[in-house]
This record gives structure tokens, C-alpha cells and sequence, in this order.
């Protein structure tokens, strides 16, 4: 471990300080980037370097994408001067522009990172422009120029004309072969402003990240605003006014390391004993207990989930473990919400809301993996607003939750999409938004043969499959970013799904009006499909309230009563018949389908139609 001591300040001049994070599109490179400066810095010696460092997760490291922020401290010199660094790793995927915007907060500058290969894409746009919004210094920078298919002169032209800069002020480096990267580090030191802040004042840190570690509890994350923070001292959350103890204070080097307190503009951690990461609640203020700040520093949105699905064991008896492992997850991503839910089908479970698509799957995984559970999750779905004629409103995260009776007006959650294209796909692109219900909004050329589209999307239109559809009819060049404004009313239904006249819960679902028919076609002919005939007739139904609007028959396996009667009379056939007729009547009024669970799966799985998804033809 390094005993630089800018690594161990008591407080570090903020004249020697700069906060910086680097953003980028997905896949650009940042964290392969944010290694080597590691390495280069001398904070993480070579021959240690594990692949993508600061991915400390191991699911983040399979997949290769970062899901948490993480903050390390770096020196540097410049010109005799011993700088120190604190460089905040930020994730790229839409679901997580929240944990984006908060990193944002704690910098002053930005590097703007882009492949060299790729150019410009979505995600480089929505984080330029949050960038931007918090007035934060730029460094645009091409990366992966080592790539053979790499073309610098091209995109460092499109990158700056999009911020308005010289094309020379365009950085060129290779995060995997190290070429730029020292030079990109003295034009952090020379262009980003030191943070400036009062260190008389009452303490002020913004809390940016908050992350559960099973030995050590929370370890909150936080940017010195105004004044410091010393370890043994009690601090105030503002927003709830508890107070904690500081157990231990430091600086990421690149493993936690303990320091005598942080000054005005230092990004570090904090310890305070606390074991839920709801109560170290990210944005909100840090100060002391004793000589509090009067205001505090706020700005930041809270995680609100936008899609919610249902999450049932697979074995009832696993439902307790599911819970805990719930209760554990939560400590770690304050995101993840959930409630108990009981299905006919599918028994106990929860319905947990997620930031999105990415975010389910990868809190299924990590139930599945870290818990060994095996879990069923149902077709997932967005939040919905339901006014009632009475003048009642309500809030819909479940279908079955949705109301009979007089509905005056459903609203959806509705998104403003920028998509990024080659101008030759404009055409696929507006025809996929356009059978999603898109409107389209303006349309910029940002160089002569890319296109940004903008178009406003009901939420629900494209959590599912769009982004995959995007990709495949733009030969994967699309990139997509979007972001909630607001809802709209829609003229929504339910669509229920009827076996033998009784609703099956797990298989309704709220979808547009055109596309209910073909939602319910869909799901009776795979249920049809998926169900074994059973001793008696089976209706299988979709309708809309008490209307069918599909219907399929799995006919009854029809046993052989004459089998042992061969000649003999009429009568006596005929007499067997009747008692068989009467024998499946009763049965029909008694007996219940029998539904295999791989039924259920297979039906709710939503990899392979379309209509399933709502999607209007
Ligand atoms: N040739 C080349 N490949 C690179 C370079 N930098 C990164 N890569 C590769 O690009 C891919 C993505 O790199 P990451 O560092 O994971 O990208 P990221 O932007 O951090 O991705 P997220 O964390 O998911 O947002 C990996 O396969 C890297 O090996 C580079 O300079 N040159």
C-alpha cells in the first residue's frame, strides 16, 4: 500500500485538489481508462492489476459493466506541485443516470470519453448535457486509439463540434496501451478548477454514493462542501437529523485508508456503525452534530422505480429465504423496492420495482447466485395512473390492482427518447417508434451522416424489447438514452386471462386498446399449447371486464366407457354415454385445472412475442 502522503492528508490545500469523473457511453472504455490511470499514478502497482479494478463487483465483472460509483484518490505532479486526484468511476447504462448525476455533483471537471472506433453516441449526449448542467469543466477525449479500426481525425472533428472546441483540444489516448494518458492527466491538473469551499463554515458533505459491506456496515461516500470532518466525532444526517458516531474516516488509495479527516473539497468515505444504506441516504447532507449547518446542500433526485414485476420462488417453501435475501439486498441498493404479493398461480412472493429492465435482471441474478434461490418473475410492467369518476385516483404497479367500474382517465408513465443513428436507418428508426406509439420530436444532424432523433414514448413501449428491436434494425449501430417527462393519459385496458371461467392473476395485464386483441389471441393460444387436456373441457378466455375478446378449447381427453362393451343394445350404449355425460358436467363444476409451472414460465416469458409485451401491432 502506498504511503504517498497525499494518500493520508489531514486535509489537503483544495488549490492541489481536483474532483473528476470521466463519463461515457456504454462499453467506451472508462473503467479499462480509469485502471490505467491507477497504474500510471502508481496508486495501483501493474503487476496487481486485476482486470477492471474498480468493478469490485463480481457480477460487474462478468458482465463487464459498472453498477456502483466508486471514488479513488491519486497523486500527481505537475511541474513540482504535488497534486492529488480524486477520480469517481461512473456507471454507464441508462438505468443507472441517477448514480451518474450524483458523481457529477461531487466534480468540478469531466473527461468526455469516446471510442475512437465508435464516435458520439446517445449516452455520450445525456451525460454531456448532465455535465453541463452542473457547470462542470469538459476534457473531451477520443479513446481505444490503438484500435486498427479507429478513425481519430473523423470523430474528433464531430466531438468538437459538439462541445465547441478546437479540434486540437481533442485528446487522443489508448486506456489499454497507456499512450495519452499521462498528458491526459496534466490537462486535469491545468484545465479542471480546484474546488473551492469555506472551511470556517459549519461542515457540509454531500453524500454521493452509500454502499453495504458486511464486516464494516455502510460506508458512505462522501464530497466535502464547506468545513471538515474529523474521525470520534458525532455527525447529523440533515435531512432526518440522527446522529451517528464517525467511526472511521479515509480516503480510496486504491483500498480504503484511513485519514486524521477530510478538508474543504475532499472526496472520501465515512463509517458510522449504521447497517442499512436507507439511513445514509444518498443526497442527502453530512454535517456535525454540534454546530450545525443551517441549510443543506440537496440537488439531487431521488432513485423512483419505474418498472415492477413480481418475484415468486419457484419452491413455495423457499419464500421465507427470499425475503431475507431481500432484506440483504436492499442494505446494498436503495433503489430496489418490494412488498409481500400472493398469486393464485404462483403463490407467495414480492412485487419489487426496479430503475428498469437491466436493474430486474440484475437483482434476479444476484438472488439466483448469491442466495441460491430459483425464482419466477412475471412479465414486468410500469406504474399507471387510474382516475375514477367519483374523482378517486389510483396508483397501479400491479394489474391485478387495476379497478373495475367507472375509469374516467388512465395515464402512463410517458419518456423523452434521443436516439442516436446513421442517416441511412432514419427510416427503420421512426417506423419501430412509430408502432410504439411514438411522437416524434426534432431531428438534428450532429455530422453529415449521423442523425439525433428525439421522440416522446410511452415508458411502457420500450422497457421490454424495444432497445434490442432498435439494435437489430439499425444492424446494431442505434445507441438510445432516455429520460421520464411526465405521463399522458392513454386509452389503456385490462386484459384478464380465464381458465374455466376463473382468472388466472399472474397472466393479466395492462396494454394499449389496439393491442388487447392480439395480447389476448396471443395468450390463449399459448396457454392452449403449454396445458395438458385434461378428463374435461377446458375454456381458456381473454377479455376486457366481463367482454371475451379471445378464446381457445383444450378439448377433453374422452375416455372409452364402451370400450367393454362390445355388441349389446343400444340402450345400454347409450345409457353409458349418459352417465359419462353426467360424470364430466360435475366434474367441469368441480375440478380445477391442472396447470404444470412450467406452463406458467413458459407463457410469462417475454423473449419471444411481442404481443405479450403490449406492443401494438
Ligand atoms: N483496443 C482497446 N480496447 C479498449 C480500450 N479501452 C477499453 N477497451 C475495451 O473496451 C471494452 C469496454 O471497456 P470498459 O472499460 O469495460 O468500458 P466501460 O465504459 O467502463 O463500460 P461500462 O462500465 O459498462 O460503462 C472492453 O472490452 C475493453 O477491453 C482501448 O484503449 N483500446
Amino acid at each position: 500500500m502506498t504511503t504517498d502522503p497525499r494518500i493520508v492528508p489531514a486535509a489537503t490545500a483544495p488549490e492541489l485538489l481536483r474532483n473528476f469523473c470521466i463519463i461515457a457511453h456504454i462499453d467506451h472504455g472508462k473503467s479499462t481508462l480509469a485502471d490505467r490511470m491507477l497504474g500510471i499514478t502508481g496508486v495501483l502497482e501493474e503487476r496487481l492489476q486485476k482486470a477492471q479494478y474498480l468493478d469490485r463487483m463480481d457480477i460487474e465483472r462478468e458482465r463487464g459493466i459498472t453498477i456502483k460509483s466508486q471514488a479513488v484518490r491519486m497523486p500527481w505532479d505537475v511541474e513540482g506541485s504535488p497534486f492529488a486526484l480524486n477520480m469517481i468511476d461512473t456507471p454507464g447504462h441508462v438505468d443507472f443516470t441517477y448514480e451518474v448525476s450524483r458523481s457529477l455533483a461531487a466534480c468540478e471537471g469531466a473527461v468526455l470519453l469516446v471510442d475512437a472506433a465508435q464516435g458520439i453516441e446517445a449516452q455520450t449526449l445525456a451525460n454531456l448535457y448532465l455535465a453541463m448542467e452542473n457547470d462542470l469543466t469538459i476534457i473531451p477525449v477520443l479513446n481505444k486509439i490503438d484500435l486498427p479500426s479507429a478513425d481519430p481525425d473523423r470523430y474528433a472533428a464531430e466531438l468538437a463540434q459538439l462541445i465547441g472546441c478546437d479540434v486540437d483540444d481533442v485528446l487522443r489516448v489508448s486506456g489499454k496501451t497507456g499512450e495519452g494518458v499521462p498528458e491526459l492527466l496534466d490537462r486535469v491538473v491545468r484545465d479542471i478548477p480546484h474546488p473551492v469551499g469555506d472551511a470556517d463554515a459549519p461542515t457540509r458533505a454531500m453524500i454521493f454514493d452509500s454502499v453495504y459491506d458486511s464486516y464494516r456496515g455502510v460506508v458512505t461516500y462522501v464530497r466535502v462542501v464547506d468545513g471538515d470532518l474529523k474521525p470520534r466525532e458525532k455527525i447529523a444526517m440533515m435531512s432526518t437529523l440522527a446522529t451517528h458516531d464517525l467511526l472511521e474516516i479515509g480516503v480510496i488509495s486504491p483500498e480504503p485508508t484511513p485519514t486524521k479527516g477530510l478538508g474543504v473539497g475532499e472526496v472520501g468515505y465515512l463509517i458510522t456503525g449504521v447497517k442499512d444504506v436507507r439511513l445514509s441516504k444518498v443526497g442527502d447532507t453530512v454535517t456535525r452534530a454540534k454546530g450545525r449547518a443551517e441549510t443543506s446542500l440537496g440537488g439531487y433526485r431521488d432513485p423512483r422505480p419505474m418498472v415492477y414485476s413480481g418475484l415468486f420462488p419457484l419452491d413455495g417453501s423457499d419464500f421465507p429465504v427470499l425475503r431475507d435475501a431481500l432484506d440483504k439486498l436492499q442494505l446494498n441498493d436503495a433503489a430496489l423496492v418490494y412488498e409481500p404479493e400472493s398469486s393464485v398461480a404462483l403463490g407467495f412472493g414480492f412485487r419489487c420495482g426496479y430503475l428498469g429492465l437491466l436493474h430486474l435482471e440484475i437483482v434476479r441474478d444476484r438472488l439466483e447466485r448469491e442466495f441460491n434461490l430459483d425464482l419466477i418473475s412475471t412479465a414486468p410492467n410500469v406504474v399507471y395512473t387510474v382516475k375514477m369518476e367519483d374523482g378517486k385516483e389510483i396508483t397501479v404497479t400491479n394489474p391485478s390492482e387495476f379497478p373495475g367500474g367507472k375509469i374516467a382517465e388512465v395515464r402512463e408513465p410517458i419518456v423523452k427518447a434521443t436516439i442516436l443513428v446513421p442517416s441511412e436507418f432514419i427510416g427503420s428508426v421512426m417506423e419501430l417508434c412509430q408502432e410504439r406509439r411514438g411522437q416524434m420530436g426534432t431531428m438534428n444532424y450532429i455530422s453529415e451522416t449521423r442523425v439525433e432523433m428525439h421522440y416522446t414514448l410511452p415508458l411502457a413501449e420500450i422497457v421490454f424489447d424495444f432497445f434490442d428491436q432498435l439494435k437489430s434494425r439499425t444492424k446494431g449501430y442505434a445507441s438510445l438514452d432516455y429520460e421520464p417527462a411526465g405521463d399522458e393519459a392513454a386509452d389503456l385496458v385490462k386484459v384478464d386471462i380465464l381458465l374455466q371461467s376463473e382468472q388466472v392473476d399472474a397472466f393479466s395485464a395492462i396494454v394499449h386498446k389496439d393491442a388487447a386483441y392480439a395480447y389476448g389471441v396471443s395468450m390463449v393460444g399459448k396457454l392452449k399449447d403449454l396445458i395438458d387436456r385434461q378428463q374435461f373441457e377446458v375454456p381458456i378466455q381473454a377479455a376486457i371486464g366481463a367482454r371475451i375478446i379471445a378464446r381457445e378449447t383444450i378439448r377433453a381427453i374422452r375416455k372409452d366407457v364402451l370400450a367393454k362393451c362390445y355388441g349389446g343394445d343400444i340402450s345400454r350404449k347409450r345409457k353409458l354415454l349418459e352417465k359419462q355425460k353426467a360424470g364430466k358436467k360435475r366434474m367441469k363444476n368441480i375440478g380445477s385445472v391442472e396447470v404444470p409451472p412450467e406452463a406458467f414460465i413458459a407463457a410469462l416469458s417475454t423473449s419471444d412475442d411481442s404481443a405479450a409485451k403490449g406492443k401494438k401491432k
